[in-house]
């Protein structure tokens, strides 16, 4: 395993505040993630799994504690630069789509490529090829998003989300709206961009995906209970139903 984590979370808390009320998402998680690890998150509803993605997908700011990415303190960063190593280094796959609807399902996939200065005919190629290789068909290129189906539009965040290669892929119940076929597929396309080195956290209910990942955080009141070896013999793509 190499020295250094690709994101390190410590001691980290996220209090959300409404009016009087505070509500702890996370209380004081630590967990280091190396490159090449391919994880996944379980946990009851309300746990803090979306909390911890967020802040570790630079999306929110934790209340206290620290995150690292590849070393770099990211605390005292301002949006700008933390936007911009979001773009660098992270690709999001929401639990909603989160597509733009106004833009074309090309526009949409590659727009991880613009602020990077990918040339347009690069763009559309790399589109393609993501959209593909996430079971997706290039005949969606040219549709807004709202004309394809609630599976389809999974595919096309999946796609947008790894057209820039990311150092890490955070997912959010990635396969939670598509059907079993699309889900194997789905999962099958994140085992072999994992075995191409990519760094890979899902959080899922589901145990067969999990049981695909190399290691099971189980959350519960905002800190990690437990680890769980997964058993590979449960991964969806090993069972016949
Ligand atoms: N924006 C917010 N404002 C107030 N409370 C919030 C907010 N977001 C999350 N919480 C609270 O923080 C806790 C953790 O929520 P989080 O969404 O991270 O859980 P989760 O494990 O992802 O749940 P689920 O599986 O239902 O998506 C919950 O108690 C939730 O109600």
């Amino acid at each position: 395993m190499p020295a250094r984590p690709i994101l390190e979370l410590v001691n980290v808390t996220k209090a959300y505040r409404v009016g009087e009320t505070v509500t702890w998402g996370l209380r004081g998680l630590s967990l280091r993630i190396y490159p090449g690890e391919f994880i996944s998150v379980m946990g009851p509803s309300g746990s803090g799994k979306t909390t911890l993605l967020n802040i570790a997908g630079l999306l929110d700011r934790p209340t206290s504690g620290k995150v690292y990415i590849d070393g770099l303190d990211v605390s005292r960063l301002r949006d700008r630069e933390l936007a911009r190593l979001r773009n660098k280094y992270i690709g999001f796959v929401f639990q909603q789509f989160n597509l733009i609807n106004r833009l074309t399902v090309l526009e949409n996939i590659e727009l991880p490529l613009i602020p990077r200065g990918v040339p347009r005919h690069e763009r559309r190629k790399k589109a393609e090829e993501a959209l593909v290789s996430v079971g997706g068909d290039p005949s969606w290129l040219p549709k807004k998003p709202l004309q394809l189906s609630g599976g389809q539009q999974q595919r096309v965040a999946i796609a947008r989300a790894i057209v820039g290669e990311p150092l890490i892929l955070l997912a959010d119940e990635p396969t939670g709206a598509l059907d079993r076929r699309t889900a194997k597929r789905v999962v099958n396309t994140f085992i072999s961009l994992n075995k191409r080195g990519q760094t890979i956290v899902v959080v899922t209910h589901d145990p067969e995906v999990a049981n695909c990942t190399h290691k099971i955080y189980m959350i519960r009141d905002g800190n990690i209970v437990e680890v769980v070896e997964p058993d590979i013999s449960r991964c969806i793509i090993n069972t016949v139903r």
